[in-house]
């Protein structure tokens, strides 16, 4: 077995490579000045967890890495075989030097299952057990309370039909503060992204010239309905179990200030925005002359297509960790679920716009792509509107939270797929000047 000095020597002279290929590894827009392995909790056989402290200009992070010395570029995640013991440690509410490993109370899992890690790279690694169970792996190391396992506890609490079950965690903590490490989950093997389904829908109707948006095979205005009224139930069932307070002016400015100073921090490193820069001053400002009071609750906060899975018993909401850039503070902020429905409906326009994205300038395509996401931004709010107050009846309010994350996406697109940058730009286009 590899020895902790070799190890920690070997993880020094690698990772500063390697890190910035990774797509969960969040500081891709600065150089690593510095790699400097924390902890290592030897598991079982040659698996080793380790906390790594990643230094970049202006900030120093913790990410976790599980590690074996025969394992490709380190990552033992990728080895069904050595997860399995993960799995099985959870069941037996196992502990590993600090890390403890737990099961909801009243839970009994199924062991001796492979843990398949799922295909697509997002912000954490995920592992598939069987048909059964998926362990969410945080990567970046978030001090305190997870909020993507709490905010599923709480849901569960009340009962929500919108959810994975959550099932069990892996917990440790450094300087006495608690962190996540993994949540196990519920693993639904008949769930679509919505993402699939709505890009599916987007080309069928752009590969069908002459028929519209409701003459389609695949359209999706049905499904963007049922999941409008989903998240709206989700909304309600967050108030249930965590409550929820009127915030007043002051609590509006300062979420104005917030937009603002978002958009300063965008406008620094990308400077393709700058030309959009009054008209989104001047919408912020004009939502907060206009917004006297509103509800705010807990969130889910980064809500979009690839975060909403459709299952034969209907729409389930996943990844409550918040936006991944977000300080804790905001995360765990009460907010307007506004900003959820503004998410969402974002995530119509790129599911249309980024059909485009390469294509030669098509009018008759961009036509088509804007008929659908009217067509389904439209559905959305109808099947809100279902359960709770209509979110187009606060017009100004959703407009500010809409390119407030449009800002957002153009700083994430800048930083992880810069040939998708002219995605919220030119949504942030179309809004500045009076467009839906
Ligand atoms: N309970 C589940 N059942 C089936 N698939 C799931 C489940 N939870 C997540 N997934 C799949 O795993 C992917 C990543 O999950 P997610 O929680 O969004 O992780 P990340 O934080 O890495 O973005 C999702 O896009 C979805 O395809
Ligand atoms: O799912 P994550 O928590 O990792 O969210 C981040 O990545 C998303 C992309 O995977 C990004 O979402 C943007 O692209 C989506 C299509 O790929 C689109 O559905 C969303 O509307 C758009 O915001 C998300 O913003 C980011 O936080």
């Amino acid at each position: 077995m590899i020895e902790p000095d070799e190890l920690t020597d070997k993880l020094v002279t690698a990772l500063p490579g390697l890190l910035p290929a990774l797509r969960w590894f969040g500081g891709k827009d600065q150089p690593i000045t510095s790699v400097r392995p924390l902890r290592t909790t030897p598991l079982d056989g040659d698996l080793v967890h380790v906390l790594v402290e990643v230094e970049q200009p202006g900030r120093t992070e913790m990410y976790q890495l599980l590690v074996s010395e025969d394992a490709d570029g380190f990552d033992a995640t990728a080895d069904p075989e050595r997860n399995e013991q993960l799995l099985a440690k959870i069941a037996a509410n196992a502990t590993a030097g600090t890390i403890h490993f737990r099961h909801e109370p009243g839970v009994e899992l199924r062991t001796g299952l492979r843990g398949r890690p799922i295909g697509v790279e997002q912000s954490n690694t995920s592992l598939i057990y069987g048909q059964q169970y998926i362990l969410k792996i945080f990567r970046k190391i978030v001090f305190g309370g997870n909020r993507d396992l709490e905010m599923h506890q709480a849901l569960r609490s009340v009962g929500c039909e919108h959810i994975a079950r959550p099932l069990g965690s892996i917990e440790t903590d450094w300087d006495c503060i608690p962190i996540t490490l993994g949540m196990l989950q519920e693993f639904m093997p008949d769930a679509v992204e919505g993402w699939a389904m709505a890009t599916t829908s987007v080309r069928d109707l752009m590969a069908e010239a002459d028929l519209h948006a409701d003459e389609v095979g695949g359209d999706f205005a049905g499904e963007a309905q049922r999941l409008g009224h989903a998240v709206a139930k989700v909304h309600a069932d967050l108030v249930e179990a965590l409550g929820s307070r009127i915030a007043g002016p002051d609590a509006i400015s300062t979420a104005i200030a917030g937009m603002q100073q978002r958009l300063d921090t965008v406008l620094a490193s990308v400077p393709e925005l700058g030309r959009y820069e009054d008209a989104l001053r001047a919408t912020f400002e004009d939502a907060r002359q206009h917004v006297g009071e509103i509800p705010i609750q807990h969130i889910h906060g980064d809500l979009h297509l690839g975060q909403v899975l459709r299952t034969v018993h209907g729409w389930l909401l996943i990844d409550f960790e918040g936006e991944p850039a977000a300080t804790v503070e905001e995360r765990n902020a009460l907010r307007s679920p506004l900003r959820d429905v503004a998410g969402m409906l974002r995530s119509f326009d790129y599911a249309a716009r980024q059909l485009l994205v390469g294509q030669p300038d098509d009018d008759q395509l961009a036509y088509r792509a804007m008929e659908w996401t009217k067509r389904n931004r439209a559905a959305f709010c109808d099947g809100y509107a279902e359960v709770a107050a209509d979110p187009r009846d606060n017009a100004h309010l959703l407009r500010a939270f809409e390119l407030d994350k449009a800002v957002y996406e153009v700083a994430y697109e800048h930083a992880n797929r810069p040939e998708w940058l002219t995605v919220p730009l030119s949504s942030i286009a179309r809004m500045t000047s009076g467009g839906e």
